[in-house]
């Protein structure tokens, strides 16, 4: 991960001195000054490209955030206070970052087409602030100094270059942290992100921070860019647009905001040459925005993926880390790892679950079984914390959990997975094991997969078939150690030699991860493989339970679940 880090922040150096010294050296004083405005478009590019490419979160007041760090920025220089403009603006993007946090409160509770409301709301009365107040020093003519050695409009681009690089390079390590794959995660999905004990307002709230920080740069530097601002600079319709050009453009990545930037800059620059009206930018920057929406992909997720296709990088073979021991095996745990008792949950007319109590043993393998609608995922969504509400209780360890949302139970040492994978495609695969796992050492992570038989850690989530991904999916639940793992269906969608395989695989979890399994499945080889115990649910009440040889022989399960009727079983 660090060297993927280290070769995109050292292509983004390289790239950013060719151009600064072809801009500053080649190109007219014109060109420069717009190509600064290309650069501060772009930074403002980055921090939507954060909020909404990386976290999936509609934002769009970015613009009043760059307001926030500009005005900090004239009243920083008005009211003399020490430092110069990196330092102001500095404090700048500090002070939008209250904003970013207030802004992102809402996301906690809100998605979507609520969250662009609420948002489109602040950026519109901040408008009306911004209407009714004026800009430090704006009605005396006060210009923000630029730094000496910046001042001319050659020297103010590699000042606003070297800002653009240091926050390209900073995002690109930090999107390659934990953090960034829990951003990852939760743009993906929630309640997957959740299981794997993610505080969702943390990751919100901290996506919304970081990147009203970063927005706040961008009106700092158009503070020394233009000298004295005006409200009209950061106005609604400046969100809409750029929040439009970092969809169309994947703002999230460097070379999406910087194309970002050139489209914003280059538009209006051609349309005002052509005498036509400015708005017309806004319209093909819409448009753009939609063909994007509508491929599934941006500019610069085409441009990566093609590139991917040219390089042909094949990940590292299976056996390139066949030498790693597997993991070791963990003393076994004695008595209950999970119980329930008295599980109740209707939704609406349907009682799903009907006053079921269960009980899985620590070093144990347990099925759950039973026919469709029979109520098995509704007691993993029970048990991990995913409904609002249900009667009865849920116990680990013989601790009641029933108050701890689903990803304090998931920290507690309640894992589970989904019946379809929910894995962000954008992670590696060690990746993703880490953010599921923890904190893990390299060959941690390449024994646990090489175990279950996943490709390299190095491999794209997005290019591995979805049989692959549900053997990832018990990876990750199985990589964080908990006490019990729920299985929901892990074999769909794998043939008949990997279910056994598969099979094999979860009957030695207990024994090297120390974790008690809870398996719902409805393939009876994978039971009979792995289970040394089974419980049968049928209408959302348990009918059966105890060894599988005697369950699955039981009259009233092979009626309820396998479908044979008592006298007809020898047809
Ligand atoms: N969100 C919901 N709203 C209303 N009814 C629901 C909801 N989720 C499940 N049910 C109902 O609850 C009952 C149990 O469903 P559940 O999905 O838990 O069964 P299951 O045993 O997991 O089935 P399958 O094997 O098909 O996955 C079914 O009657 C189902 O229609």
């Amino acid at each position: 991960m660090k060297r993927a880090s280290f070769r995109s922040a050292s292509v983004i150096v390289a790239a950013a001195m060719v151009a600064g010294a072809i801009i500053t050296g080649l190109l007219p004083g014109y060109w420069t000054y717009l190509a600064t405005s290309v650069l501060i478009s772009a930074v403002a590019l980055q921090s939507i490209g954060l909020v909404a490419g990386r976290t999936g979160m509609i934002a769009l007041c970015q613009m009043s955030f760059a307001g926030v760090g500009a005005w900090t920025v004239g009243y920083l220089n008005v009211g003399g206070a020490p430092g110069n403009l990196p330092v102001w603006i500095f404090i700048g993007g500090l002070a939008a970052v209250p904003f970013g946090v207030a802004i992102g409160l809402p996301a906690l509770r809100l998605r979507g087409i609520n969250l662009a409301i609420v948002t489109l709301g602040f950026a519109t009365a901040f408008d009306a602030i911004l209407a009714s107040i004026t800009f430090p020093g704006q009605t005396k003519f006060i210009a923000v100094p630029r730094p000496e050695i910046f001042d001319s409009d050659g020297g103010y681009f590699i000042f606003v270059l070297i800002f653009y690089v240091f926050l390209a390079v900073g995002l690109e390590f930090l999107i390659r942290t934990r953090l960034g794959a829990i951003w990852l995660a939760v743009r993906h999905s929630e309640r997957a992100a959740a299981a794997h004990g993610i505080s969702i307002p943390g990751a919100k709230l901290s996506a919304f921070a970081i990147s009203a920080f970063i927005a706040g740069i961008s009106g700092g530097l158009l503070a020394g860019y233009l000298g004295t601002l005006v409200a009209d600079n950061f106005n609604m319709m400046q969100s809409l647009a750029l929040f439009a050009v970092s969809t169309m453009t994947g703002a999230q990545f460097a070379e999406g905001a910087l194309i970002g930037g050139i489209l914003a800059v280059a538009f209006p620059e051609i349309l005002r040459r052509l005498n036509l009206g400015q708005d017309i930018g806004n319209v093909l920057f819409a448009i753009g925005a939609t063909q994007a929406l509508s491929a599934g992909e941006s500019m610069s997720e085409t441009l990566r993926r093609k590139v991917r296709g040219w390089r042909k990088a094949a990940p590292a073979p299976l056996d390139a880390g066949a030498r790693i021991a597997p993991p070791a095996a963990v003393p076994l745990r004695h008595g209950t790892a999970l119980s329930t008792r008295g599980l109740t949950v209707r939704y609406g007319a349907v009682v799903a679950l009907n006053h079921v109590d269960l009980a899985v043993p620590e070093g144990a393998v347990s099925g759950l079984i039973g026919p469709n609608g029979a109520g098995k995922s509704t007691l993993i969504d029970a048990v991990a914390g995913f409904l609002h509400s249900y009667s009865g209780s849920v116990e680990l360890a013989g601790d009641a959990v029933d108050d701890q949302p689903a990803h304090v139970r998931a920290r507690n040492g309640i894992r589970r997975t989904w019946q379809t994978t929910r894995i962000a495609p954008e992670l590696t695969v060690g990746a993703y094991v880490r953010l599921a796992g923890g904190e893990m050492s390299d060959a941690e992570v390449q024994a646990i997969l090489n175990w279950i038989e996943c490709p390299h850690p190095d491999t794209l989530v997005a290019s591995v078939d979805a049989g692959t991904r549900r053997l990832l999916d018990v990876a990750g639940v199985v990589a964080a150690r908990p006490k019990v793992v729920l299985l929901d269906e892990p074999a769909a969608g794998q043939s008949y030699e990997e279910t056994i395989k598969l099979g094999r695989h979860i009957a030695e979890i207990p024994k090297l991860f120390g974790c008690a399994v809870l398996l719902v499945e409805h393939d009876m080889d994978l039971v009979r493989a792995a289970c040394s115990e089974i419980t049968v649910l049928d209408f959302g009440r348990v009918i059966a339970a105890g060894a599988p040889a005697v369950v699955l022989e039981d009259p009233r399960v092979r009626k309820a679940y396998l479908g044979i009727e008592e006298g007809n079983a020898a047809a």
